[in-house]
């Protein structure tokens, strides 16, 4: 019996460069990430989206797109993560560090994907490409990738 933990995650992109940012603390600390979290009761997963966007970055944005959902499951546990991914190509503000991640942008073809999570190369370039994707990853710990599905879909 598996449980699913709601999280969302949202990757900035311009013409020639996409916002990460550095995470310094908690789950994921010390890889380059886009920005989100965990969905709160009451909020839907988009608000919780933009709530996590700014929160982290103190960026705002008015829509955003569900560009993709990843599923992952880690070897030993019954709870599974459910990420909606989000694509935005616009925003207000200036990207600010805080607390828990320190923005920096990168250009498309200099992504760090050594210092990401290993399933990001798989899946990044399709929504580069503005490419819509459902995806499921099993892992064992936190930098093998044991298996996985990623397919292309019309809606997400
Ligand atoms: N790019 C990417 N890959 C992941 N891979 C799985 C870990 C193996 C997970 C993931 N997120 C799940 C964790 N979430 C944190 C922010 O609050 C919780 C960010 C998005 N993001």
């Amino acid at each position: 019996m598996f449980t699913s933990k709601l999280l969302t995650l949202v990757f900035v992109v311009q013409p020639s460069k996409i916002l990460l940012g550095m995470k310094k603390r908690g789950f994921g600390m010390g890889r380059w990430n886009g920005f989100g979290g965990k969905v709160q009761p009451g909020e839907t997963i988009e608000e919780a989206a933009k709530r996590e966007l700014w929160e982290e970055s103190c960026l705002t944005v008015n829509t955003l797109e569900k560009i993709g959902q990843i599923k992952f499951e880690f070897v030993g546990s019954t709870e599974l993560f459910d990420v909606h991914v989000f694509h935005t190509d616009h925003f207000i503000g200036e990207p600010a560090e805080s607390e828990e991640m320190r923005p920096q942008w990168f250009e498309l073809e200099k992504i760090p994907f050594d210092g990401m999570w290993p399933d990001d190369i798989y899946w990044l370039p399709l929504l580069l490409k503005k490419k819509k994707f459902l995806g499921y990853f099993k892992f064992e710990g936190y930098d093998k990738i044991l298996e996985y599905t990623l397919e292309e879909v019309e809606h997400v």
